[in-house]
């Protein structure tokens, strides 16, 4: 796939991500077909169609960052056309989950929660750490900060940050997971994973990973400064993906990691 053959869709093209995107992809040189929106709000030179099966015919991959109600109908559509996807869009239900995965049984899937190097970097040392650190011992929390718009939390990379530790720990997430704590909740659990969310202004993403003993503390931390940091990555993955065969797929993958 040469840069000039590489023709992409972007769902959600109007969005904070979408915009970045536009950027992104234009500055790869690759060839931005068009993206969707519900409203008509004119991007310069980009064509809008309302639902993604109006510019699937057009596309070698479709770069998604939108709305979990947007996930069913487009696993659908690239499924059917076999159409690459890289798929950026966080808070899915397990149905929303189960259709990512059926769709990757006839397209390349590549689906990340955040599609920053250095995330995939720390999801990787999440996981050591939580080997590493006995789950008796140190108590895992991992923080998020976010911009005041979001609204799904935790965000998905702190979820995918927990998951990676629960792995390190040989355990799932869901069987770790604390509840959210508010109230009279009691004491937390020994080998629980918890989550805190907070929100305000337009921080873009903070991740921190907390290993707390009694004796000493180990923080692993990410900031992003710039969407442009996600957005490259996805540009980086939809090129990747198009030349791969149906599968679901991560940004471990993308950069060569597994
Ligand atoms: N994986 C990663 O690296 C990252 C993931 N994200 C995730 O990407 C997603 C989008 O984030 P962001 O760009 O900040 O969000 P925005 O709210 O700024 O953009 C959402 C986009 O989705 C479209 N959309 C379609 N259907 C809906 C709907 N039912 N409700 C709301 N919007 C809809 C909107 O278009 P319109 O209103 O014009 O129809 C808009 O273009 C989120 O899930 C976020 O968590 C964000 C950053 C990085
Ligand atoms: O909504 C956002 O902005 C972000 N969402 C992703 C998430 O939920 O983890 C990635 C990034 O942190 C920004």
């Amino acid at each position: 796939m040469t840069k000039d053959t590489l023709r992409v869709a972007i769902a959600g093209v109007t969005g904070r991500m979408g915009k970045n995107l536009v950027l992104s992809v234009r500055e790869s040189g690759y060839a931005l077909v068009g993206g969707t929106s519900r409203a008509e709000s004119p991007i310069a030179d980009v064509r809008i169609a309302s639902d993604l099966s109006e510019l699937i015919a057009d596309v070698d991959v479709v770069i998604d960052f939108t709305h979990v109600s947007t996930v069913a109908r487009h696993a659908e559509i690239v499924s059917e056309a076999r159409v690459a996807w890289v798929l950026g869009t966080t808070g899915l239900s397990a149905i929303d989950q189960a259709a990512v995965v059926v769709a990757s049984e006839r397209a390349p899937v590549v689906q990340a929660a955040n599609f920053s190097p250095g995330v995939t970097l720390v999801e990787r040392l999440a996981r050591q750490m939580g080997a590493a650190l006995p789950a008796e011992t140190y108590d895992a929390e991992i923080v998020e900060m976010h911009h005041r718009q979001k609204v799904d939390a935790p965000s998905g990379t702190a979820l995918s940050i927990g998951a990676a530790v629960a792995a390190g720990r040989g355990v799932t997430l869901d069987a770790v997971r604390e509840p959210a704590r508010e109230g009279h909740c009691g004491a937390r659990s020994t080998g629980g994973i918890g989550f805190a969310a907070l929100r305000g202004g337009q921080i873009v993403g903070e991740h921190t990973a907390l290993f707390t003993s009694a004796r000493e503390q180990i923080g692993l931390t990410h900031r992003a400064f710039d969407r442009r940091v996600f957005s490259d990555g996805a540009v980086m993955a939809a090129a990747w993906a198009a030349k791969q065969a149906a599968g679901l797929y991560s940004m471990e993958h993308v950069l060569g990691l597994i």
